[in-house]
Protein backbone atom coordinates (compact mmCIF):
# COMPACT_ATOMS: atom_id res chain seq x y z
CA UNK A 1 0.00 0.00 0.00
CA UNK A 2 1.82 3.24 -1.09
CA UNK A 3 -0.13 5.58 1.47
CA UNK A 4 -2.57 5.21 4.56
CA UNK A 5 -5.53 6.67 2.13
CA UNK A 6 -8.27 5.70 -0.05
CA UNK A 7 -11.17 6.33 -2.25
CA UNK A 8 -13.90 5.35 -1.28
CA UNK A 9 -16.73 5.46 -3.81
CA UNK A 10 -20.62 5.75 -2.79
CA UNK A 11 -23.45 7.73 -2.88
CA UNK A 12 -24.05 6.39 0.69
CA UNK A 13 -23.89 8.85 3.49
CA UNK A 14 -24.37 6.16 6.29
CA UNK A 15 -22.34 3.76 4.88
CA UNK A 16 -19.62 6.15 4.41
CA UNK A 17 -19.81 7.17 8.01
CA UNK A 18 -18.92 3.51 8.91
CA UNK A 19 -16.16 2.48 6.55
CA UNK A 20 -14.41 6.12 8.17
CA UNK A 21 -14.50 5.19 11.52
CA UNK A 22 -13.61 1.58 10.85
CA UNK A 23 -10.67 2.07 8.98
CA UNK A 24 -9.67 5.21 10.88
CA UNK A 25 -9.93 2.86 14.42
CA UNK A 26 -7.55 0.46 13.05
CA UNK A 27 -3.52 -0.12 13.01
CA UNK A 28 -2.02 1.33 11.24
CA UNK A 29 -5.20 3.79 10.42
CA UNK A 30 -6.25 4.25 7.00
CA UNK A 31 -7.84 7.57 5.79
CA UNK A 32 -10.86 7.99 3.67
CA UNK A 33 -11.42 10.33 0.42
CA UNK A 34 -15.02 9.84 -0.90
CA UNK A 35 -16.21 10.40 -4.09
CA UNK A 36 -19.82 10.92 -3.97
CA UNK A 37 -21.10 8.62 -7.03
CA UNK A 38 -24.16 6.66 -7.51
CA UNK A 39 -22.91 4.19 -10.11
CA UNK A 40 -25.24 2.50 -12.04
CA UNK A 41 -25.13 -0.97 -10.49
CA UNK A 42 -25.27 -4.42 -12.95
CA UNK A 43 -27.58 -7.30 -12.02
CA UNK A 44 -26.52 -10.44 -10.94
CA UNK A 45 -24.83 -12.23 -8.20
CA UNK A 46 -23.65 -9.75 -5.22
CA UNK A 47 -19.97 -10.71 -6.38
CA UNK A 48 -21.29 -9.78 -10.03
CA UNK A 49 -22.35 -7.05 -8.98
CA UNK A 50 -19.76 -5.61 -6.29
CA UNK A 51 -16.85 -6.28 -9.03
CA UNK A 52 -18.80 -4.35 -11.67
CA UNK A 53 -19.65 -1.44 -9.47
CA UNK A 54 -15.70 -1.13 -8.73
CA UNK A 55 -14.53 -1.57 -12.07
CA UNK A 56 -16.92 1.29 -13.04
CA UNK A 57 -16.04 3.33 -10.30
CA UNK A 58 -12.08 3.59 -10.99
CA UNK A 59 -13.02 4.33 -14.60
CA UNK A 60 -14.94 6.89 -13.54
CA UNK A 61 -12.74 8.57 -11.40
CA UNK A 62 -9.28 7.46 -13.10
CA UNK A 63 -7.38 6.09 -10.38
CA UNK A 64 -7.26 2.99 -7.18
CA UNK A 65 -11.06 2.92 -4.96
CA UNK A 66 -12.94 1.06 -2.57
CA UNK A 67 -16.72 0.43 -3.18
CA UNK A 68 -18.99 -1.52 -1.00
CA UNK A 69 -21.99 -3.83 -1.80
CA UNK A 70 -24.45 -4.50 0.75
CA UNK A 71 -26.91 -7.20 0.45
CA UNK A 72 -29.61 -8.57 3.00
CA UNK A 73 -30.65 -11.87 2.05
CA UNK A 74 -33.22 -13.68 3.58
CA UNK A 75 -32.88 -17.50 4.10
CA UNK A 76 -36.98 -18.49 3.04
CA UNK A 77 -36.07 -16.54 -0.59
CA UNK A 78 -32.55 -18.20 -1.16
CA UNK A 79 -30.58 -15.58 -0.26
CA UNK A 80 -33.20 -12.97 -2.35
CA UNK A 81 -33.45 -10.10 -1.90
CA UNK A 82 -29.90 -9.52 -1.32
CA UNK A 83 -28.07 -6.89 -3.50
CA UNK A 84 -31.49 -5.82 -4.16
CA UNK A 85 -32.54 -4.74 -1.08
CA UNK A 86 -32.04 -0.64 -1.55
CA UNK A 87 -35.26 -1.25 -3.86
CA UNK A 88 -37.28 -3.80 -1.65
CA UNK A 89 -36.78 -1.15 1.39
CA UNK A 90 -37.35 1.88 -0.74
CA UNK A 91 -40.53 0.14 -1.42
CA UNK A 92 -41.78 -1.43 1.07
CA UNK A 93 -40.42 -0.23 4.21
CA UNK A 94 -39.22 -1.99 7.22
CA UNK A 95 -42.75 -2.99 7.76
CA UNK A 96 -43.07 -4.01 4.45
CA UNK A 97 -39.51 -6.50 4.71
CA UNK A 98 -41.27 -8.12 7.81
CA UNK A 99 -44.77 -8.81 5.97
CA UNK A 100 -42.80 -10.03 3.22
CA UNK A 101 -42.06 -13.21 5.69
CA UNK A 102 -45.36 -13.45 6.88
CA UNK A 103 -46.06 -17.55 6.27
CA UNK A 104 -42.56 -18.58 6.16
CA UNK A 105 -41.27 -20.70 8.91
CA UNK A 106 -37.76 -19.06 8.94
CA UNK A 107 -37.04 -15.24 9.68
CA UNK A 108 -33.61 -15.67 9.28
CA UNK A 109 -31.30 -13.77 7.28
CA UNK A 110 -27.76 -12.49 7.02
CA UNK A 111 -26.06 -9.16 6.16
CA UNK A 112 -22.94 -9.31 3.34
CA UNK A 113 -21.32 -6.78 2.50
CA UNK A 114 -18.97 -7.31 -0.47
CA UNK A 115 -15.80 -4.65 -0.27
CA UNK A 116 -14.16 -4.81 -3.89
CA UNK A 117 -10.59 -2.91 -4.62
CA UNK A 118 -9.51 -1.78 -7.96
CA UNK A 119 -5.76 -0.72 -8.33
CA UNK A 120 -6.92 1.64 -10.73
CA UNK A 121 -9.13 1.65 -14.53
CA UNK A 122 -8.53 -1.68 -16.56
CA UNK A 123 -7.36 -3.74 -13.67
CA UNK A 124 -9.78 -6.45 -11.99
CA UNK A 125 -11.14 -5.59 -8.99
CA UNK A 126 -10.74 -7.77 -5.84
CA UNK A 127 -13.31 -8.77 -3.52
CA UNK A 128 -13.40 -9.15 0.45
CA UNK A 129 -16.53 -10.60 1.88
CA UNK A 130 -18.10 -10.29 5.42
CA UNK A 131 -20.95 -11.56 6.48
CA UNK A 132 -23.47 -11.13 10.11
CA UNK A 133 -26.42 -13.80 10.62
CA UNK A 134 -29.75 -12.63 12.18
CA UNK A 135 -33.33 -12.28 11.84
CA UNK A 136 -35.49 -10.16 10.21
CA UNK A 137 -37.63 -8.80 13.34
CA UNK A 138 -41.01 -5.62 13.66
CA UNK A 139 -38.52 -2.61 13.76
CA UNK A 140 -36.62 -1.36 16.73
CA UNK A 141 -34.31 1.49 17.81
CA UNK A 142 -33.09 4.43 16.19
CA UNK A 143 -34.32 4.82 12.37
CA UNK A 144 -31.30 6.63 10.98
CA UNK A 145 -29.81 4.12 8.53
CA UNK A 146 -31.53 1.85 6.18
CA UNK A 147 -32.76 -1.90 7.48
CA UNK A 148 -30.58 -1.34 10.62
CA UNK A 149 -33.78 -1.39 12.96
CA UNK A 150 -35.49 -4.67 11.24
CA UNK A 151 -32.38 -6.65 11.82
CA UNK A 152 -31.20 -8.16 14.69
CA UNK A 153 -27.93 -9.56 14.91
CA UNK A 154 -27.18 -13.45 15.84
CA UNK A 155 -26.30 -13.62 19.87
CA UNK A 156 -26.88 -10.17 20.55
CA UNK A 157 -30.37 -9.86 21.30
CA UNK A 158 -30.09 -6.23 19.49
CA UNK A 159 -30.96 -5.09 16.20
CA UNK A 160 -28.23 -2.92 14.72
CA UNK A 161 -30.37 -0.38 15.53
CA UNK A 162 -30.09 -0.43 19.28
CA UNK A 163 -26.66 -0.29 19.22
CA UNK A 164 -24.53 2.52 18.84
CA UNK A 165 -21.43 2.94 16.11
CA UNK A 166 -18.56 1.32 18.15
CA UNK A 167 -20.46 -1.86 18.89
CA UNK A 168 -22.01 -2.23 15.33
CA UNK A 169 -18.71 -1.72 14.38
CA UNK A 170 -17.34 -4.91 16.27
CA UNK A 171 -19.51 -7.46 14.49
CA UNK A 172 -21.02 -6.06 11.40
CA UNK A 173 -20.80 -7.35 8.11
CA UNK A 174 -19.01 -4.33 6.92
CA UNK A 175 -16.34 -4.54 9.74
CA UNK A 176 -15.57 -8.01 8.75
CA UNK A 177 -15.25 -7.35 5.34
CA UNK A 178 -12.98 -4.75 5.98
CA UNK A 179 -11.10 -6.27 8.51
CA UNK A 180 -10.14 -9.04 5.12
CA UNK A 181 -9.15 -5.74 3.08
CA UNK A 182 -7.06 -4.37 5.44
CA UNK A 183 -5.01 -7.48 5.55
CA UNK A 184 -5.05 -7.87 1.86
CA UNK A 185 -3.41 -4.08 1.65
CA UNK A 186 -1.19 -4.18 4.64
CA UNK A 187 0.32 -7.57 2.79
CA UNK A 188 1.45 -5.43 -0.19
CA UNK A 189 3.57 -3.17 1.71
CA UNK A 190 5.55 -5.90 3.28
O1 LIG B 1 -29.52 -0.73 7.90
C1 LIG B 1 -28.54 -0.78 7.16
N1 LIG B 1 -27.34 -1.12 7.69
C2 LIG B 1 -26.24 -1.24 6.97
O2 LIG B 1 -25.16 -1.53 7.50
C3 LIG B 1 -26.37 -0.99 5.57
N2 LIG B 1 -25.52 -0.98 4.55
C4 LIG B 1 -26.21 -0.68 3.46
N3 LIG B 1 -27.50 -0.48 3.76
C5 LIG B 1 -28.61 -0.22 2.83
O3 LIG B 1 -28.75 -1.37 2.00
C6 LIG B 1 -28.86 -0.96 0.62
C7 LIG B 1 -27.59 -1.38 -0.07
O4 LIG B 1 -27.48 -0.90 -1.35
P1 LIG B 1 -26.07 -0.52 -1.99
O5 LIG B 1 -25.03 -1.41 -1.43
O6 LIG B 1 -26.20 -0.45 -3.44
O7 LIG B 1 -25.83 0.94 -1.38
P2 LIG B 1 -26.10 2.40 -1.98
O8 LIG B 1 -26.61 2.33 -3.37
O9 LIG B 1 -26.92 3.15 -0.99
O10 LIG B 1 -24.64 3.04 -1.97
P3 LIG B 1 -23.44 2.83 -3.04
O11 LIG B 1 -23.81 1.68 -3.90
O12 LIG B 1 -23.35 4.12 -3.78
O13 LIG B 1 -22.25 2.57 -2.19
C8 LIG B 1 -29.07 0.54 0.68
O14 LIG B 1 -30.44 0.80 0.81
C9 LIG B 1 -28.34 0.95 1.94
O15 LIG B 1 -28.83 2.15 2.53
C10 LIG B 1 -27.63 -0.67 5.06
N4 LIG B 1 -28.70 -0.56 5.84
MG1 LIG C 1 -25.76 1.30 -4.76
Amino acid sequence: MSSRRLVFVTGNQGKLNEVRAILAAGTPPIEIESRNLDIPELQGTPQEVAREKCRRAAELIGSPCITEDTALCFEAFNGLPGPYIKHFLQELGQEGLNRLLVGFDTKEAWALCTCAYSAGPGTEPLLFEGRTDGKIVPPRGSKNFGWNPVFEAEDTGKTYAEMDMEEKNKISHRFRALEKLKAHLLSLTM
